[in-house]
């Protein structure tokens, strides 16, 4: 594991509070991420997993607290006060996103599903296309670039779905059940060719996940209840 200890931590949530309407969904969470590590998010349905990642991810902007980002080589920003199209942009140049459910755009082929983040970040077609072709036969779907995800199976498509959150290099993935729609073989399947990529790249992982089998691949995990960081040990060191 790269995970260094000694150095600022890439993400910082602190005392991070969200509601939405009378549910309050975070209420006061604290919580480093450190450069390289696989973190796993845990705990009860609606206890505010979703939330915390889209605050740590920038997509939702907290009501109160801040998320600090520290990208190598680059100055901390506080992204819990940049505007959308900042988010944006930063969401785009240094994060990937997996969900439950891949997401893929049905009309598109694999290929270019994946080549999608590419083309958005100012690729050019052709070599969009190659770097995506190339990921997903590192993701065991050599030949399948030409299909329409209604033409894979669950397993495939997750693939197709990790390699587009990948293709851009980013420095952080965020995971929302990742695996979770799948069986207990192309779950293992899917994370084991996902964490040998990222540890490969040094990509930090944020993932949430209601299996514990699933958690036994991040070094990490952390515990969410009620909307507050419960008790969180290291796996492994
Ligand atoms: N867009 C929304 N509008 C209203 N309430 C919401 C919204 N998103 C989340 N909530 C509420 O906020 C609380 C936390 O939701 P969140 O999705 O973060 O939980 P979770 O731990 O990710 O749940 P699950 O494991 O079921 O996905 C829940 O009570 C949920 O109903």
């Amino acid at each position: 594991m790269s995970t260094n200890d000694t150095a600022a931590p890439i993400l910082s949530a602190r005392g991070l509070h969200h509601s939405f309407g009378q549910t309050e969904a975070l209420r006061g969470i604290d919580l480093d991420v450190h450069a390289g590590e696989v973190l796993a998010v845990m705990g009860p349905s609606g206890s505010g997993k979703s939330t915390l990642l889209h605050c740590l991810a920038g997509v939702l902007v907290p009501d109160g607290g801040s998320v600090t980002y520290r990208p190598a080589g680059r100055s901390a920003v506080e992204t819990s006060a940049l505007g959308e199209p900042e988010r944006a942009r930063l969401r785009l140049s240094d994060f990937g996103f997996v969900f439950q459910f891949g997401q893929l755009l049905p009309e598109l082929t694999a290929a270019d599903n994946v080549s999608i983040p590419l083309l958005l970040a100012g690729t050019r077609r052709p070599e969009a296309l190659r770097r995506s072709r190339d990921l997903l036969e590192r993701l065991g779907l050599d030949g399948l670039g030409a299909k329409l995800p209604g033409e894979l199976s669950g397993g495939q498509a997750q693939r197709v779905a990790v390699a587009r959150a990948l293709v851009t290099s980013p420095a952080v993935l965020f995971a929302d059940e990742p695996t979770g729609s799948l069986d207990s073989l192309a779950s293992e399947n899917v994370l084991t060719l996902m964490l040998e990529l990222v540890r490969e790249a040094g990509t930090t992982v944020v993932m949430i996940t209601h299996d514990a089998r699933t958690a036994a691949y991040a070094d990490r995990e952390v515990i969410v209840r009620d909307g507050a960081i419960g008790a969180g040990y290291r796996v492994s060191a």
